[in-house]
């Protein structure tokens, strides 16, 4: 079963197969028909160091909250983009409200998701496995090699405004499920777009610099099922950063699950229903020459209730390169330039372990 990373650019479509999930249980469907798990069919799931570091829950209120109509306003700018450096800076997330995306648009992709997720695993399946299709359902995801196992199903999907629409094959159930997905995927572009500008000015340079960054998108649509047995063993998604320029996420139903890593410990993160939830990638960290992290984030589960998210991966250009830009003369290069195609084929040979892949971009000495 392949889970297929998707990109357009200005040329022709050259993504594929970066990575790769096994055919493995469903676990939406072994949870719809188990009523009670076996310990055997649970164990495969468990992450041993779960509780390795502190969760932080009372700090879930400092997650930065940036308004992007204060950035769109002459008078509150430079105050908004002030806030904008020190979430990029200091935390890798940041809350945006007043993201200007309709209701409606966010609404149509939000019942339509949860609608794919509730049809029949075979209907589900005969999505996935469409050799050249820039798309895929994956069963479940393969963190590691010795098989364990994160506790989500997902939906990736290639949603690049322009080219997407030249993809052969969508889910035909629900029916607006298209129409929902690429509405969505354009207004996130335009928001791409106008953070950059804004993240270009916090790292004081000109936005042409930045125009690039966001050429394609490739968005998964993740379901994670309650765990009534050891959920707090459990890990819907293990601990990694996302090797975009930018993340953009939406959280479906506001099931809390999300936690990012700040100070060597988990601090939660609460969904808010009118914000989306923004983070560095490893290439706006290796851009901005590290002032950006891209910060490691897992995704727990909920002993009763379902959750479901949307990211998309925002990336530049297949055949760009990423370079770190230099503040000043002074400034030390602490990472290399790398190849947009090299990254993600790194990136995704890592399966999620961490931030491993980034060490290959990291200059020796820091
Ligand atoms: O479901 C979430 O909240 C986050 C998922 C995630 O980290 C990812 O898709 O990279
Ligand atoms: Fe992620």
């Amino acid at each position: 079963m392949e889970v297929e990373a998707a990109s357009g650019g200005t040329g022709e479509i050259r993504w594929s197969k970066l990575g790769t999930s096994l055919p493995v249980a469903n676990v939406q469907a072994l949870v719809a028909s188990a009523g009670e798990l076996t310990a055997d069919q649970i164990e495969r799931y468990v992450q041993p160091d779960i509780d390795a570091h502190a969760v932080l829950s009372e700090q879930s209120g400092e997650v930065p909250v940036i308004d992007l109509s204060n950035l769109l306003s002459s008078e509150s700018v430079d105050a908004e983009v002030a806030k904008l450096r020190f979430a990029c800076a200091e935390w890798g997330f940041f809350q945006v409200v007043n993201h200007g995306i309709p209701d409606d648009v966010i609404t149509g992709i939000k019942h339509d998701i949860q609608k794919f997720f509730q049809l029949p695993l075979e209907v589900k399946n005969a999505y996935a496995q469409r050799p050249g299709d820039l798309q895929g359902y994956g069963q479940a995801f393969v963190v590691s090699d010795d098989q364990k196992l994160d506790w989500s199903d997902l939906l990736a999907l290639f949603a690049q405004p322009t080219q997407g629409r030249d993809m052969s094959y969508w889910p035909s159930q629900p029916h607006t499920f298209r129409n929902s997905v690429e509405d969505y995927s354009m207004e996130l572009m335009k928001l791409a777009q106008t953070l950059n500008v804004f993240i270009a000015k916090t790292l004081d340079v000109a936005p042409e610099l930045l125009a690039d960054k966001h050429v394609a998108q490739f968005l998964r649509m993740s379901y994670y099922p309650p765990c009534t047995s050891m959920p707090e063993k459990v890990l819907g998604f293990s601990p990694h950063s996302d090797g975009s320029f930018l993340t953009i996420l939406l959280e479906i139903n506001s099931v809390q699950g999300l936690q990012i890593r700040r100070s060597g410990a988990w601090i939660p993160v609460k969904p808010r229903h009118d914000a989306l939830l923004v983070n560095v990638g490893d290439l706006l960290e290796i851009l901005s020459n590290g002032k950006y992290k891209s910060i490691e984030h897992r995704v727990t589960i909920n002993a009763h209730k379902e959750r479901l998210s949307i990211s998309a991966f925002h990336v530049p250009n297949y055949g760009g390169i990423i370079s770190p830009i230099l503040g000043t003369i002074e400034e030390k290069m602490l990472y290399k330039a790398v190849g947009v195609e090299e990254y993600a084929r790194l990136y995704f040979a890592n399966k999620l372990e961490g931030k491993k892949a980034l060490d290959y971009a990291k200059l020796s000495g820091i």
